[in-house]
């Protein structure tokens, strides 16, 4: 079993052979601008992001045979089994250029967390956390007009309730480990960036070219 176990990890090609990656989780409830903030991100430090959900999406609309098992979890606000989610973490990983990642939206759950540190063997530098009430990521989730499937009242409600049961403990995890940099992100976009910026070292800065 434990063969077998390290075996299928060699052939999913864990980056520890090789390739060593800086890793930032960013967590918070749905609307709590997780996306938002991470293209903010980029532009000024030298971060790839990874979206889990723009990922997920992504890989329904490419076809593959788990496009329909993956929207219909969408759809319904539960979280897609972790070798779907990883697998599509890891490929992004290796086939990018860049060795350092914001990985936005995961884990979400406890199971995320343990399988991604099981197989990658990946710890994140710290955990950004963006602290929210849900009138306001409700009333932001009802005006996003991307044309989500999960952008309905129905599928928020439960959105929420999977997000206090299932992602807050992996929040409170690496809280317990001193990782995660809460924010207050219910401010404008300005202001809770101007916060964010202290969270990254200077190190990261992009140097003006
Ligand atoms: N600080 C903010 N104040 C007001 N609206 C925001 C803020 N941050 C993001 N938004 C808007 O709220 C919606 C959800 O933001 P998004 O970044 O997609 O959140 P998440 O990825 O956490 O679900 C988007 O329409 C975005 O433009
Ligand atoms: N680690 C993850 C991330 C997202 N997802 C799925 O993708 C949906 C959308 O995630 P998202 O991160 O794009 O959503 P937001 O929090 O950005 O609104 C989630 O509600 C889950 O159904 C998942 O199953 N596992
Ligand atoms: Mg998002």
């Amino acid at each position: 079993m434990g063969f077998m176990t390290n075996l299928s990890m060699e052939t999913n090609g864990s980056l520890t052979d090789g390739k060593k990656v800086t890793v930032v989780f960013v967590l918070g409830g749905p609307g709590s601008g997780k996306g938002t903030q991470c293209a903010n991100i980029v532009k000024n430090y030298g971060f790839s992001h990874l979206s889990a959900g723009d990922l997920l999406r992504a890989e329904i609309q490419s076809g593959s045979a788990n496009g329909t098992m993956i929207q219909n979890m969408i759809k319904e606000g539960k979280i897609v089994p972790y070798e779907v989610t990883i697998n599509l973490l890891q490929q992004a990983m290796q086939q990018s250029e860049n060795d350092k990642f914001l990985i936005d939206g995961f884990p979400r759950n406890e199971e995320n967390r343990a399988a991604f540190e099981a197989i990658t063997h990946i710890v994140p530098e710290f955990v950004l956390f963006f602290d929210c009430s849900e009138e306001e990521m409700e009333r932001r989730l009802l005006g996003r007009n991307q044309g989500r499937v999960d952008d309905n009242i129905e599928t928020i409600r439960k959105r929420f309730k999977v997000f206090l049961d299932s992602t807050l403990p992996v929040i409170e995890h690496y809280d317990s480990l001193g990782k995660v940099k809460k924010i207050d992100a219910g401010k404008p976009i300005d202001e809770v960036f101007d916060v964010v910026k202290s969270a990254f070292s200077p190190k990261y800065e992009k140097v003006a070219a």
